[in-house]
C-alpha cells in the first residue's frame, strides 16, 4: 500500500495540477487510458488536424471560383493517419515519460481506479483493477467522459466506431454513416466528405446541431443536406452486417442505410460512474455528473472534481479552466473563504464543421425566454469586405444585444474562421464592453474578417 498527499484520477486536464508549487507532495495519478486523456489523444488536437486536412481539400475543389484551375491527384489516408498520429503519439507519450521519470515526488498508475471509502484517520483508499492500493489525504476527480452507445447499436451485429478509434481506419471509406446530429457527426462529416467518401448522417431530430442558435443551426442544417445524405426524424432500431462485410444500419421509418463503416457521435457519458463515490458520500446528479460546487468541492472533504466528469460543458477550454481553479484551491483549505471560483458565465464553444460555428452567450431565442428586452442583428459575412472578396454566400454573424444598456448577451457565428473572428466578443462579454462602445470606441482593421462584428454590433436597434 502507497500513502500520497494527492491523488489524480484522469491524466486528461488533471495532469496539468502538479507544477512546482507540488513538488513537495507525494502524488499518485492514475490512467486507464492513453496518457494524456481525450483531447490530445483522440478529441480535440487530432479531429483538428483532420479538420485542417479537410480544408486543404475543400479549398483545392473550390478553386476554380477564383480563376484557379486545381484537382485533387489522390487522398493518401494512410499517410494523413501517419502526419497526425506520428505527432500526437510521441507527445502523449513524452508527457508520461516526464511524470514517471523526471517528476520524483509523482507516480503513475496505469489501471482503473475505484474508491473504496476511508481509512480510519480520513484517508481516502483508492485501488486499482491492477490490485495496487494508494491512500491519500487529498484526491482530485478527473476522469472525463465516454462515448455513449444507443442499446440498438450496442446490440446490434454490426462493428462500429467512435471517437477513439475512426481516426485510425485502416483505410478511407467510401461510405460512411454517422448517427447522431450533434458537434462530432458535423465535424467527422466534413473531414470524410472533403476526403472524398459519401457520408450519410441519421439525426434523431428535424435539425443538425440542434443546441445552436436557430438562425446558425438552420443556416447549417441547410447546408449540411445538400451536401450529405441526412436522414431526419429517424432512429436506429438495429444493425446488421451485409454482403461483403458491409454494415447495414436499420432505421425506425422501416428504411436502411448499408455503408463501410458506422460511426457513433451520440454523446458522451461522464465517468463518474465508474468510481465507487457511494463509497465516500459523493453523489452524481440526474446528468450522470459527479457533484460538485462552484468552487470544484465535492461532499467529500478535500476531494475535487473538474471536467467533463462533472461538468455540464465537455469542452477542453472549460477543462482546463477548471483545473487551474482546482489547483489554486488545493493550496488552500478546503473550508477556506478565499478559494477560487469557476467562471461559466460566458463559455464560447465552436464547430469545426464546414463552415466553421462559433457561439457564446445566449442564444436570441434564451435571450426572450429570460425576458429580456432584446435586439437582435444579422450580418452576412457577404456584405462586409473580406466576405465580399471571398464571394461567401452562406456566412452570418448574430449578435445579441439588451435593448437600453447595450450589454451583449450573445454572438453565433457561421463563416469561413468563426472560431477566430467571434474571440473580440468574448472578451466585451467577459470585461463588461456594452455594444456601442465595442463597435466605436476602437478601430476595427479594414478589409479584415472581424469587420462583420463591427457591422453587425453597429446594426444593433439599442
Ligand atoms: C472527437 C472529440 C473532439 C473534441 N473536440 C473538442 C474541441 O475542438 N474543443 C474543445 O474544447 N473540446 C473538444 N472536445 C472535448 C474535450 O476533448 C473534453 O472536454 C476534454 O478532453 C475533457 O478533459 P478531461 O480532463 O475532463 O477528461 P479526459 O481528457 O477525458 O481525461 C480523463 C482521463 O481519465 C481516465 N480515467 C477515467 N476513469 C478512470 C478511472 N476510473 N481510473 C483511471 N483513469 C480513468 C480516462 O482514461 C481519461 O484519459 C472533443 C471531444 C471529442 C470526443
Ligand atoms: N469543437 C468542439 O468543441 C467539440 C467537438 C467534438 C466534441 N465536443 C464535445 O464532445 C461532446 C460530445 O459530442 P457529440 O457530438 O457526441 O454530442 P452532442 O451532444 O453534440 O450530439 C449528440 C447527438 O446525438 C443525438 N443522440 C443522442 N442520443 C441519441 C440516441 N439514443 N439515438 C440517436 N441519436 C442520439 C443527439 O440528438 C445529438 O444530435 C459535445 O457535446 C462537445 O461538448 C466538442
Amino acid at each position: 500500500m502507497t500513502d500520497v498527499d494527492l491523488a489524480i484520477i484522469g491524466s486528461g486536464s488533471g495532469n496539468s495540477i502538479p507544477d512546482d508549487r507540488f513538488d513537495d507532495w507525494s502524488i499518485a495519478i492514475f490512467e486507464k487510458g492513453v496518457y494524456g486523456g481525450t483531447c490530445l489523444n483522440v478529441g480535440c488536437i487530432p479531429t483538428k488536424m483532420y479538420v485542417y486536412a479537410g480544408e486543404v481539400a475543400e479549398t483545392i475543389r473550390e478553386s476554380a471560383r477564383y480563376g484557379i484551375d486545381s484537382h485533387i491527384d489522390d487522398v493518401r489516408w494512410r499517410d494523413i493517419v501517419t502526419r497526425v498520429f506520428g505527432r500526437i503519439d510521441p507527445i502523449s507519450l513524452g508527457g508520461q515519460q516526464y511524470r514517471e521519470d523526471k517528476c520524483d515526488n509523482i507516480s503513475v498508475l496505469h489501471s482503473h481506479v475505484r474508491f473504496a471509502g476511508t481509512t480510519d484517520d480520513g484517508r481516502y483508499r483508492l485501488l486499482t483493477d491492477d490490485g495496487d492500493e494508494v491512500t491519500a489525504r487529498k484526491v482530485v476527480i478527473a476522469a472525463g467522459s465516454r462515448s455513449f452507445i444507443p442499446e440498438a447499436i450496442a446490440s446490434g451485429s454490426a462493428p462500429f466506431h467512435t471517437n477513439e478509434d475512426v481516426m485510425r481506419l485502416a483505410s478511407l471509406p467510401r461510405h460512411l454513416v454517422i448517427v447522431g446530429g450533434g458537434y462530432i457527426s458535423a465535424e467527422f462529416a466534413h473531414v470524410f466528405a472533403s476526403l472524398g467518401t459519401e457520408v450519410t448522417i441519421i439525426a434523431r431530430g428535424d435539425k443538425l446541431l440542434r443546441h445552436l442558435d436557430a438562425d446558425i443551426s438552420d443556416r447549417f442544417t441547410e447546408i449540411a443536406s445538400k451536401r450529405f445524405d441526412v436522414r431526419f426524424n429517424a432512429s436506429v432500431t438495429g444493425t446488421k452486417i451485409g454482403d461483403e462485410g458491409a454494415v447495414v444500419v436499420e432505421l425506425s421509418d422501416g428504411s436502411s442505410v448499408t455503408a463501410d463503416a458506422l460511426l457513433v457521435a451520440t454523446g458522451r457519458t461522464p465517468n463518474g460512474d465508474g468510481l465507487h463515490l457511494d463509497t465516500i458520500g459523493v453523489s452524481l446528479d440526474d446528468a450522470g455528473r459527479v457533484e460538485c460546487d462552484e468552487f470544484g468541492r465535492t461532499a467529500a472533504q478535500n476531494v475535487w472534481t473538474l471536467g467533463d466528469v462533472s461538468s455540464p460543458y465537455q469542452l477542453k477550454h472549460v477543462a482546463n479552466h477548471e483545473a487551474r481553479v482546482v489547483q489554486a484551491n488545493l493550496l488552500r483549505d478546503f473550508d477556506g473563504d478565499d478559494l477560487d471560483k469557476f467562471d461559466h458565465r460566458f463559455v464560447p464553444a465552436a464547430v469545426f464543421t464546414h463552415p466553421q460555428i462559433a457561439s457564446v452567450g445566449l442564444t436570441e431565442a434564451q435571450a426572450r425566454e429570460q425576458g429580456l428586452d432584446v435586439t437582435v442583428k444579422v450580418q452576412d459575412y457577404g456584405d462586409v469586405a473580406y466576405g465580399w472578396a471571398m464571394e461567401d454566400t452562406t456566412g452570418l454573424c448574430k449578435i445579441v444585444a439588451e435593448r437600453g444598456t447595450g450589454r451583449i448577451l450573445g454572438a453565433h457565428l457561421i463563416g469561413p474562421q468563426a472560431p477566430t473572428v467571434i474571440q473580440p466578443v468574448i472578451q466585451a462579454m467577459h470585461f463588461g464592453l456594452d455594444a456601442t462602445s465595442m463597435a466605436k470606441g476602437q478601430y476595427w482593421i479594414h478589409p479584415g474578417m472581424p469587420e462583420v462584428l463591427e457591422n453587425a454590433l453597429l446594426g444593433l436597434d439599442i
